[in-house]
Order: C-alpha cells, then sequence, then structure tokens
C-alpha cells in the first residue's frame, strides 16, 4: 500500500505539472501512468508531429524560392524523418519515468480506478491519498461503422514506419489537416472527407476558404458533405463508401473525427464524480462533485477552453497553488489562450471571435492581406492575412492569422491582448528590423 498527500491520476503533462509543483512545495505525491510517461503531447500529439512538420515547413520554404536564387524542390525521406521522429519520442517515456524517481516523486505504472467502496488502486497496488487528481486526457474518437478496424487514429499516422501510396484522412479539424498537409508534402495521394462543409469551424471562413485552395492547390482531395458509411478491405486496398454515390479507394484510412475523455473505466460513480465522453465535470476550482477530487487538462470537460498542452500545465499551476494552500481561493480564470492549425500555411486565432465581431458596433474589425509585404514576400510566402479586433478605447481583443510563420506571430497578439495594450502600446516600441515584430506597429 502506498500513502501520498496527493495522487495523481495520468502521466501527461497535466498531471507531470502538478506533480513536480506540488512535490517542491513539500508534499509527497504519487502520479499513475497506464500507458506511456509523458502522456499524449510528447509520445503521439503535438511534439512527434511538429518534428514532421519540420521537413514539410523546409520543404515548402524551399519550394516558394525555387527559381528566386535557390534551385530544386527538395523531397521527403518518410523512413528518415520518422526515424529522426522515433530519436526523439522513443526517450520520452523511460526520460520522464527517471526525472520523477530522482525528484522522489512516487512513479506507479498501471491502470488506476477507483474500487466501489471508494479506494484506488492502481493495478494490484492499493493508494491512500487526501486528495486524488483526474489528469488522465482523452483518446481518439472511434466510428461506429462497418469497416471501423481498417480506421487508424492519429498515434498510428505518427507511427507508421512506411508511407502509404494513398491515404484518406476522415474529419475536418485540427488532426485532419495538419497530418493531411504532412502526408501531402511527403508525397502521399492524400484524400479529405468531410462529413460537412465547414472545415475548421472555429476559425474565420475566408482563412479557411485560402487554406482549402493551398491544400488543393498541392495535390489534395477534399471531398464534402460526405458520411463514411463502410469502410471495405480487399486483398490490398480499403474502399469507402457513403452507401449512395461515394466511392474511394485507398491504402490507409486515419479517423480525426474528434477525442473522447479518458473517464469511462475511472469507476467514478462510486466516488459521485460526474462524466461523460466530454470530460469530468468540474466547478470553477477544478474541484468535482466529491471535495477530495480535483480534475485537470484534457479530462476537464471545458466549454470555451481549449484542451491543449499549455492549458494543461496553466490548470496544474492553479491547482497546485489551490492544494498547497498558496494562492488564494480565487476561481481559475483563464487569460486569451491561442489556437493553431499547424501546417504550411498555418492559420491561427486568439480572443474574440473575429466573425462575430463584425456584428459589434463598439468592435473595430481590420482585416489586412500581407502576402506582399516586404515580410513575406522575402520568402515568396503563398498567403499571409491578418484580422485584428480592436475595442473603442483602441485595446486589441481578438485577432486571426494565416501564413507560414502565423505561429510567430498569435503568440505577439495573444502577449499584446493579455497585457491589455492600445494601438499606442507598440507605437514607442523599436523591434529589431525587418522581422515579423517589427510588422506589429502596422497591423493595430
Ligand atoms: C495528434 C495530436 C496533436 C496535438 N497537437 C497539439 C499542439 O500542437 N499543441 C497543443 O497545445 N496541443 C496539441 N494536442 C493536444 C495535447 O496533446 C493535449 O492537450 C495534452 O497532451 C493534454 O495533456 P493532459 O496531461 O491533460 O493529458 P494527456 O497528455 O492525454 O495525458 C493523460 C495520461 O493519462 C493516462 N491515463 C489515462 N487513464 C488512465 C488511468 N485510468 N490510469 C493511469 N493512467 C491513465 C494516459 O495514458 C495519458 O498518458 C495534440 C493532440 C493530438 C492527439
Ligand atoms: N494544433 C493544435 O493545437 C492541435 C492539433 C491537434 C489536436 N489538437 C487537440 O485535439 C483535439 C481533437 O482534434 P480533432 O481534429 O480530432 O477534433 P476536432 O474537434 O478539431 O475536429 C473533429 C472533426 O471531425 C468531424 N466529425 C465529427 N464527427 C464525425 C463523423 N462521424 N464523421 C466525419 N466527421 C466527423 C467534425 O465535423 C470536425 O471537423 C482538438 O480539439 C485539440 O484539442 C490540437
Amino acid at each position: 500500500m502506498t500513502h501520498v498527500e496527493t495522487l495523481i491520476i495520468g502521466g501527461g503533462p497535466g498531471g507531470l505539472a502538478l506533480a513536480y509543483a506540488l512535490k517542491g512545495a513539500g508534499q509527497t505525491v504519487a502520479v499513475a501512468e497506464e500507458n506511456l510517461w509523458g502522456g499524449t503531447c510528447p509520445n503521439r500529439g503535438c511534439d512527434p508531429k511538429k518534428i514532421l512538420l519540420a521537413a514539410v515547413e523546409a520543404k515548402r520554404n524551399a519550394e516558394h524560392m525555387d527559381g528566386q536564387g535557390l534551385n530544386g524542390e527538395p523531397t521527403i525521406n518518410w523512413s528518415d524523418l520518422m526515424r529522426n521522429k522515433f530519436a526523439y519520442t522513443d526517450g520520452i517515456p523511460s526520460g520522464t519515468l527517471a526525472g520523477l524517481k530522482q525528484s522522489a516523486i512516487t512513479a506507479l505504472t498501471g491502470h488506476a480506478q477507483f474500487t466501489d467502496d471508494g479506494h484506488v488502486m492502481v493495478g494490484s497496488e492499493e493508494v491512500v491519498a487526501d486528495k486524488v487528481v483526474l489528469a488522465t486526457g482523452e483518446r481518439p474518437r472511434r466510428l461506429d461503422i462497418p469497416g471501423a478496424q481498417h480506421v487508424g487514429t492519429s498515434t498510428d499516422f505518427l507511427n507508421m514506419r512506411e508511407l502509404p501510396r494513398r491515404i484518406t484522412f476522415i474529419g475536418g479539424g485540427y488532426i485532419a489537416f495538419e497530418l493531411a498537409d504532412i502526408a501531402n508534402a511527403a508525397g502521399a495521394e492524400v484524400s479529405l472527407v468531410l462529413h460537412n462543409d465547414k472545415p475548421l469551424r472555429a476559425f474565420p471562413t475566408n482563412m479557411v476558404t485560402d487554406l482549402v485552395a493551398q491544400l488543393k492547390a498541392a495535390g489534395v482531395h477534399i471531398y464534402e458533405n460526405v458520411d463514411v458509411a463502410e469502410v471495405n478491405k480487399t486483398d490490398a486496398e480499403l474502399v469507402l463508401t457513403d452507401g449512395h454515390d461515394f466511392q474511394l479507394t485507398t491504402d490507409a484510412v486515419i479517423g480525426a473525427t474528434g477525442r473522447i475523455a479518458n473517464v469511462d473505466t475511472l469507476n467514478l460513480a462510486a466516488v459521485g464524480v460526474k462524466a461523460d465522453a466530454h470530460g469530468v465535470q468540474v466547478n470553477d476550482h477544478l474541484q468535482t462533485a466529491n471535495p477530495d477530487i480535483y480534475a485537470l487538462g484534457d479530462v476537464v470537460a471545458k466549454k470555451t477552453v481549449p484542451k491543449l498542452t499549455p492549458v494543461a500545465g496553466y490548470d496544474a499551476r492553479y491547482l497546485a497553488g489551490q492544494l498547497t494552500g498558496q494562492q488564494s481561493d480565487a476561481p481559475i480564470s483563464y487569460p486569451a489562450i491561442p489556437t493553431l492549425v499547424f501546417g504550411m500555411p498555418k492559420l491561427a486565432k486568439v480572443g474574440v471571435d473575429v466573425t462575430a465581431a463584425a456584428n459589434e458596433s463598439s468592435l473595430t474589425v481590420k482585416t489586412i492581406d500581407m502576402t506582399h509585404w516586404y515580410t513575406y514576400n522575402r520568402i515568396h510566402d503563398a498567403v499571409a492575412k491578418v484580422t485584428v479586433v480592436l475595442n473603442d478605447k483602441r485595446q486589441l481583443v481578438g485577432a486571426a492569422v494565416l501564413s507560414g510563420i502565423a505561429d510567430e506571430m498569435i503568440n505577439y497578439l495573444t502577449f499584446l491582448i493579455n497585457q491589455h495594450a492600445t494601438t499606442k502600446t507598440f507605437e514607442n516600441q523599436i523591434m529589431a528590423y525587418p522581422s515579423p515584430a517589427s510588422d506589429i506597429d502596422y497591423l493595430l
């Protein structure tokens, strides 16, 4: 039996950040992990994806410069790129575990769940803790159709040692767009099958249209309003059908139709915690209906806050303050959080929704096509657009950006929003020139 002050279930970015913070404050802490130590982001999410994207960015940048002083278009060698990816991911679980042990945090490998009488078991070991924090994250949602066993997940894609000649993604969200862009640049014939005509619906329609046009120009086939009803496997191929006229032959299918919370095997009902596929219900202190059980990160049912790695870390910092009594009892309050579809180009947004802002008389919405600005012209970026929203005090309150470097730009704009910067704030700054930051003065 293990006795600790706090047991954290889930060894992903959120759970680990909390474990280190509590340990640093002098608590005894245990973390339980049933799969890969480190969780989704470094093993099968953000980090491996961006390693693959590094090659895509280099290739696209070289293509943009072709004939402009740089000759030839590089090709991506998938097996070398995956070797590069595995060289990073292979060390994550053991490195994570070693870090916990070094910090004297108890690391328990196994499935954690509550017993019917409210105890916690990790595998066959009972853990007695004053507080339990659920940090179990989410997993890919599986389609419930005949042939679903032939539909892989983002995890399968990020572990593919060979790139199929033809690959099809089902879904029109972050994961489908990001992975489709990578597979296309790496040389596969890529299809994207959407069950509606509203891909990336949280982003401004005009920018999504531009992004879709870029993908189509790169050779991605996009099928809209198709509800895949069945996936049939023949000797060497897979055939997708919608039960009507649609038929698509491919070599691999990846489903990217959303993610569901890891709550169903925890036996939460036994301890009075309410949860469903969207996540665990918590109050504004990340506390469940059971006062000794909290939740953080992706597993929390969040309505307006995106489920992202830095958000899990933010939750962890807040909970560490609450569980050690080192912070006031104030409810959690999130700053403006940027969200981003990685690719070439990248699509990003933060703060007040730019589409909704157009109907608000107190807000000013400015859209600027920057494609021919020096910053983008220098690298011959294919498309560069920004929309900013200013309130009646001339403070920046929202933005959306589409470009190859939208990740960098959205971070500057996020900082300005969270600092309540006005159009005046930037007038007196001297930024390194020429650089994306030196453009900001002209955006506000
Ligand atoms: C393909 C992909 C790309 C992504 N890209 C980005 C990105 O670019 N930027 C970004 O910010 N976010 C991205 N995300 C989201 C990001 O990975 C998550 O927001 C982040 O990992 C959440 O951290 P977490 O600690 O809450 O959960 P997780 O990282 O999911 O960790 C939860 C852990 O709990 C474990 N667990 C679950 N149930 C139990 C149990 N009963 N007992 C023991 N252990 C259990 C799981 O095995 C897992 O290791 C991406 C996700 C995916 C899938
Ligand atoms: N860059 C990033 O920050 C990043 C990248 C990847 C993932 N993530 C995280 O992972 C989450 C999940 O990503 P995702 O792309 O799987 O989900 P998503 O919610 O972004 O998109 C799901 C898509 O699947 C479609 N869909 C839903 N049901 C369907 C069905 N039955 N058939 C066909 N299509 C269907 C939806 O219309 C939507 O387009 C994100 O919301 C985010 O939290 C973040």
